[in-house]
């Protein structure tokens, strides 16, 4: 079988890391960067990210023009940053994806269209939902290259191509599962990486462990008064491609998002945090998606209120942090 892979980050990386260990598969990898295709062919390593796995050339393939890593793939794995998703795929049209399931490996919205992904990719390419599911759950690239014991749930409204899925990522140190809520781990993807860049902002600002655990317990209910609204379903939300995604991203030391807000909160501008980090952090732009659609939805979001005044409303840190105080309990 023949998988692409979009994208040349850090978690296309892994994905494809973790897809090498099948046997069933062949990876066609796309990257934007020529010097890294080339490097990988001839070295068998990505130099720019996770640079220590090494890839198997005759399980991998890698390729700098998008329209050979797609051809005659029956995947395609969608795994660069929301906000160049749109520029990544220009040179693809309708036919690049007929018969072609597509998988989101993405947590974050479009930021021109404050789409989910699953949706700009539907209306662009015509890719209807049941063709199309998302890679959910807490799962740090960095750990699955040191092999670290890693749960993944992959979500489909179609829940066998979900299942399907799940069983070709399904390896000796990743353990998958199926659901079909697409919506609601998009969602919480995005939400996530909103409070984990809030939680770092406070941080920066001085606050503890009590107050960022105050933080994640006041984010879960965000998430769910927005799920409730936007999408609603039954749904487990302390199951791991929930409650575990956000845990993850608000605690953990590789947090790109808790980096990023970490250091606004110490005074960093955002053009500055942004040159420091060398790598995305997807919450700056979903607070700017999350909080324009909010103006329609009018849902209570105290958590994404503050992160936007202060990343786009420029507002006073210390004003907002007291008024985030005083919206928490
Ligand atoms: N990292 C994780 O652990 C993880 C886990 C789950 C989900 N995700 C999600 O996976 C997606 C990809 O994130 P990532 O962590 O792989 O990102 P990353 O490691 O920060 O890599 C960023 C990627 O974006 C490309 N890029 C940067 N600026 C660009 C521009 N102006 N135009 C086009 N491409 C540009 C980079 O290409 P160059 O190298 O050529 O600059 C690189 O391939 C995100 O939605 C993220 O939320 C990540
Ligand atoms: O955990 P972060 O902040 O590195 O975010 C990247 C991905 O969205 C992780 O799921």
């Amino acid at each position: 079988m023949k998988v692409s892979v979009i994208g040349g980050g850090s978690w296309a990386t892994a994905i494809v890391k973790i897809l090498s260990e099948n046997s069933r598969i062949n990876i066609r990898w796309w990257m934007r960067n020529a010097d890294a295709v080339e490097h990988i062919r001839k070295l068998h390593h990505n130099p720019k990210y996770l640079s220590s796995v090494e890839f198997h050339p005759s399980k991998v393939k890698a390729y700098h023009k998008i329209k050979d890593a797609v051809k005659g793939s029956e995947i395609i794995i969608l795994a660069v940053p929301a906000a160049f998703l749109a520029e990544s795929l220009n040179d693809l049209s309708l036919k690049h994806f007929e018969n072609k399931a597509v998988i989101s490996a993405i947590k974050g919205m479009i930021p021109e269209t404050h789409q989910l992904v699953t949706d700009f990719i539907k209306e662009k390419y015509q890719v209807p939902l049941e063709r199309q599911a998302a890679i959910a759950g807490p799962c740090h690239a960095e750990e699955v290259a040191f092999e670290k014991n890693s749960y993944l749930t992959i979500a489909s409204p179609d829940i066998s191509l979900a299942e399907n899925f799940a069983d070709l990522m399904n390896c000796r140190y990743v353990r998958t599962s199926a659901i079909s809520d697409l919506y609601g781990v998009e969602y919480t993807a995005v939400m996530k990486n909103i409070v984990a860049l809030a939680c770092g902002i406070t941080h920066g600002l001085g606050a503890g462990d009590n107050f960022q655990a105050v933080m994640v317990s006041n984010a879960m209910l965000e998430i769910k008064r927005l799920l409730s609204a936007v999408a609603p379903a039954e749904r487990e939300l302390n199951a791991s491609a929930y409650l575990g995604d956000l845990l993850v991203t608000a605690y953990s030391q590789f947090s790109r998002n808790r980096s990023f807000g970490n250091m606004i909160g110490r005074g960093y501008s955002v053009k500055t945090a942004q040159l420091e980090m060398n790598m995305i952090a997807e919450g700056y732009y979903a607070v700017k998606s999350i909080a324009k659609l909010n103006e329609q939805w009018q849902i209570d979001m105290p958590i994404t209120r503050f992160a936007h005044a202060v990343l786009y409303e420029k507002n006073s840190l210390k004003k907002e942090f007291n008024s985030l105080k005083n919206s928490l309990f």
